[in-house]
């Protein structure tokens, strides 16, 4: 694989980017599945680049068939308006990659797949569809997340290589037991053992043996994962509903949400104590207020002895107290000291928060285990289902194209014809009247003129023969009713729009000479010559080339006002788009579809007509008149 050969790329990128993927396979293997994104992802990547080195590879030939600037952006303009239908970065790059195909079989199959899109897209809900869609992107590998708040305890020099080698102290610092002073440094230690010599008072270790998993000893390597892409997967989980497909995804999101979340929340503690002692307080006061004390029960008071009325009331009051706190908090401990107001035991606290929140530690590396293990089960289906979901939204897209455009599929013959033809411009259009077109163009007509009004629709007819073309050779239905085309290996496009510079004429002579030297089959389409050369050079030039392609099996159309004086030179059919005069509004009456074998009239006084009419400048309506006089 030679991909300095490609245009654009130097020798240093070309062993970058081989680099970037291990093996020459594993590119082409890339390469093959359209991934775009990997291939850009390599520094100095444009997306166009990656584009072209796939094109290049898989041999799309999208350069050697368009062959001059304006065809270039014939199907620059179909491509941008099917990328308007695209939801993800996936759908946007398989659309970029879109070229034109010469193999009669794959445009078939293409086109054949665009047009079962296009009959399912009506039955979804397209808005719903399209906001999820949007969505969807390849699923990521995040970045590990280091954690200094715990820790990997390691009893040999062996399993700290080992957990070093398989990256996990990039998510928290990996210790042997030499180096641990006090296990309540850290929140929460996982001891990777070997034999499981160290023993240990506090409660936050949890004990993994060595020759465990990875997501054994840290889950978040799977669990991270499935984190970052969740709201993917659960936007994915929806689309699969609407389209009725089963799924594993939804298992997915139920494990996830049973996670308990990464922070367990110290402050319950500390609340529920503070909480209950408020009401004890009040309780106390209360109770304390009706209290009537005798002599003797007061002597005691002053000794400090509690007289025993008060004492039954300070046992129930806390130990109502401690019950609420269980149930506040789910463990049962004794945080009050007996004083009014009461006091908290802080110590007592501190130390069964510790406890307890050991505990939750450890149950949770013991739930996060779990679900890593079931997930990590589960991640080839999951990127599966993904996968398929980019995959259904290319073929949306393509759907929604053909829907919207109603294309429909055209056969693929000898010489060229269409009927109710529109120019994909038009194809939408409500604010003005479109009218559609028919139009052949076959053997021993494969060389035509086209004359007519100004205005007429010469230069869309002109475009839209070239969409249909491209269109076709690219495996897309066409914006016509019905379609015969021909595959040709080159098309050439000389429209109007071309620059006018200094040179244009030489420019397009060089583009446009060499056009008989070749033994291809083509499409020709020249729109008014005479508008960069003299006029009796324009007819000279047409005639002699219309003479040198008329027995080829190439197909041409070529507009020009100057048709009766290049019929002086050669004979071919001329067609012609005649208007017949201006309506109530001034509007051209036209009938766009070309007259087969009739000369049009270019009819400019009509547009003078219309411009006399509907000019408000008195000075210019009377130089239109002036001119008009005339004709
Ligand atoms: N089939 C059609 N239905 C409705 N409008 C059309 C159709 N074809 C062309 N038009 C409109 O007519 C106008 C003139 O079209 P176009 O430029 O193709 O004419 P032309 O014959 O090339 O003109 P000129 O000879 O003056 O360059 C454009 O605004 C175009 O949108």
């Amino acid at each position: 694989m030679d991909l300095k050969k490609i245009k654009g790329i130097g020798s240093r990128q070309a062993d970058k980017i081989l680099s970037n993927f291990g093996s020459e396979k594993e590119f082409i293997e890339a390469v093959q599945n359209y991934e775009v994104d990997r291939i850009t992802s390599i520094e100095g990547v444009s997306q166009k680049k990656a584009i072209q080195i796939i094109n290049t590879i898989l041999g799309n030939p999208s350069k050697e068939f368009l062959k001059t600037d304006q065809a270039v952006q014939v199907y620059d303009d179909i491509i941008e308006r099917i990328l308007k239908f695209a939801n993800t970065k996936y759908c946007e790059n398989r659309i970029l990659l879109m070229s034109p195909l010469k193999n009669q079989k794959s445009i078939m199959e293409n086109i054949d797949f665009v047009m079962k899109a296009k009959h399912f897209v009506v039955k979804l809900p397209l808005d719903d569809l399209r906001s999820l869609l949007k969505k969807i992107d390849s699923l990521e590998e995040p970045k590990p997340l280091y954690d200094p708040s715990n820790a990997i305890l390691v009893e040999t020099r062996d399993d700290y290589h080992q957990l070093i080698d398989m990256g996990l102290n990039s998510y928290c610092p990996i210790i042997t037991g030499d180096e641990l002073e006090n296990p309540e440094d850290f929140e929460f230690i996982v001891y990777v053992y070997s034999e499981g010599l160290m023993e240990f008072e506090s409660q936050n270790i949890a004990m993994v043996n060595n020759s465990s998993e990875m997501y054994e000893i840290v889950p978040e390597v799977v669990l991270s994962y499935y984190k970052k892409n969740y709201p993917i997967i659960k936007n994915a989980l929806k689309i699969k509903g609407i389209l009725g497909h089963d799924s594993i995804l939804g298992d997915v999101i139920e494990i996830i949400d049973s996670l308990e979340s990464d922070d367990i929340d110290e402050a319950i503690f500390e609340d529920a104590v503070e909480s209950s002692k408020r009401k004890a307080d009040l309780k106390l006061k209360e109770a304390i207020k009706k209290v009537d004390l005798k002599g003797d029960e007061i002597l005691d008071l002053l000794n400090e002895d509690m007289p025993k009325k008060i004492q039954e009331i300070f046992d129930e009051v806390i130990t109502e107290a401690r019950k609420e706190v269980r149930e506040n908090t789910g463990c049962s401990f004794d945080p009050f000291i007996q004083k009014y107001p009461i006091e908290i035991d802080n110590e007592e606290l501190e130390r069964i928060k510790k406890q307890e929140m050991s505990k939750k530690y450890v149950n949770a590396h013991e739930e996060n285990v779990k679900a890593a293990q079931t997930l990590s089960t589960m991640k080839p289906i999951v990127e599966e289902e993904i996968h398929e979901i980019l995959l259904f939204d290319y073929e949306f897209a393509l759907g929604c194209f053909a829907h919207y455009y109603n294309l429909n599929p055209p056969e693929l013959g000898n010489g060229f014809s269409f009927q109710n033809g529109i120019h994909l411009n038009l194809a939408l259009e409500n604010s003005i009247e479109v009218q559609k077109i028919d139009y052949t163009l076959e053997s021993p007509n494969n060389v035509v003129l086209l004359t007519g009004a100004n205005s007429g629709g010469k230069t869309t007819l002109l475009e839209t023969i070239a969409q249909i073309c491209i269109m076709s050779q690219m495996g897309l239905p066409v914006c016509a009713s019905k379609a015969r085309v021909k595959i040709v290996d080159e098309v050439y496009f000389f429209s109007k729009k071309r620059s006018l510079d200094a040179g244009a004429f030489e420019s397009f002579l060089r583009t446009f000479m060499p056009i008989v030297t070749l033994d291809t089959d083509k499409l020709i389409l020249l729109d008014e010559l005479e508008a960069i050369t003299e006029l009796e050079a324009a007819v000279k030039i047409i005639s002699s080339f219309m003479d040198f392609i008329s027995d080829s099996n190439s197909l041409a159309v070529i507009v020009t006002h100057m048709a009766r004086e290049i019929l002086k030179y050669t004979d071919v059919r001329v067609d012609g788009i005649e208007a017949k005069g201006l309506d109530e509004n001034y509007n051209l009456i036209v009938d766009r579809t070309p007259r087969m074998d009739y000369f049009a009239r270019s009819t400019p006084e009509l547009i003078l007509r219309r411009m006399y009419e509907k000019s408000d400048d008195n000075k210019l309506k009377n130089i239109y008149r002036q001119v008009l006089e005339k004709f």
